[in-house]
């Protein structure tokens, strides 16, 4: 298992109000080699989690374990086998070419020389780096940047890659370049992807499995296909009436059938022709992350 948490809770003090639990009684579980979104609204816990499972966080009660090894205890044996892309933060040195920052990277996890020439070369190759690798990070487009990001974190070959909004602000082009990556990096390496995104087509490309996060519980875990029968998404039934008029009449399959409201829709006219719409999966992930805490 790479990733297992059991009961897994944190906790937030707060003054004057009661204790904010923003992570509460998690279980998950990640076998090696699934891509799994985890995807949920503002503050409902998926940095926290990130946190938890990086041990840079300490849960208040529960347990974690990422790659077999206790986070906290093992924190460094971890940095070893992980590796953490932030969308928002760099962890490459601004005023140095990316070359560099790939050596000192080296150094810190201890690659050999032919082993960090070999693994360099194919993410400058894969990553398409090529071109600007001497220039300082400083100057490097977003696009650019985000692809010596991914490279930096991969360096050391992890069992693990956790990247916490990977595309935010690049262009189509940079987005389908940086999938295409971790679809091929995980192919040729077996890695173990979990991310965090607010964009659609990270999880439609990308991942097999997702995990819905609310109010630190875990709401879903599935496949895309099966969200919005789990969340609860609307679906439409169309009908096409006698008198030429069409009417969309939206209803909840959890609650009633298709039948029924079919039914009750013809008690009123004569019905000549219908259709269901099934919800828009884009729908139901917009309004997870638009569910207001
Ligand atoms: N260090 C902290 N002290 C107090 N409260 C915190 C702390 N870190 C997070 N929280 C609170 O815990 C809750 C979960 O936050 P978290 O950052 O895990 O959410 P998130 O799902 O990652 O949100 P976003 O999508 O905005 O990044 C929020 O209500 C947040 O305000």
């Amino acid at each position: 298992m790479i990733i297992e948490t059991d009961q897994l809770t944190r906790e937030f003090k707060r003054r004057g109000k009661p204790k904010l639990v923003a992570v509460d009684h998690l279980d998950i579980r990640v076998e090696p080699g699934e891509t799994v979104g985890y995807i949920g609204a503002n503050g409902a816990g998926k940095s926290t989690t990130i946190k938890m499972l990086t041990g840079i966080l300490v849960p208040t009660s529960g347990s974690v374990r990422t790659c077999g090894l206790d986070p906290l205890k093992q924190r460094r044996e971890l940095a070893r086998r992980v590796g953490v892309v932030f969308g928002q933060r760099s962890q490459l040195w601004w005023d140095l070419p990316t070359a560099e920052s790939f050596t000192i990277l080296g150094a810190i996890h201890h690659l050999g020389r032919t082993e960090l020439t070999a693994r360099r070369d194919e993410l400058v190759e894969q990553l398409e780096l090529g071109e600007f690798l001497s220039t300082p990070v400083r100057q490097l487009s977003l696009g650019q940047r985000m692809r010596a990001e991914v490279a930096a974190a991969l360096l050391h070959s992890p069992q693990l890659i956790i990247l916490d909004e990977p595309t935010i602000g690049l262009d189509v082009l940079s987005k389908q370049r940086l999938r295409d990556f971790l679809v091929a990096e995980r192919r040729r390496h077996g890695t173990t992807l979990l991310l965090t995104t607010h964009d659609m087509g990270d999880i439609e490309r990308l991942c097999e499995r997702v995990l819905v996060v609310d109010h630190g519980r875990l709401a879903y875990d599935g496949s895309l296909a099966g969200l919005s029968r789990t969340v609860g998404a609307q679906r439409v039934l169309v009908v096409d009436l006698a008198d030429g008029t069409r009417q969309r009449i939206p209803f909840d399959a959890e609650k009633v059938t298709a039948a029924t409201v079919l039914a009750q829709a013809s008690e009123r006219a004569e019905v000549r022709d219908l259709s269901i719409e099934e919800p828009d999966i884009e729908d139901v992930v917009r309004r997870i992350y638009s569910a207001a805490r």
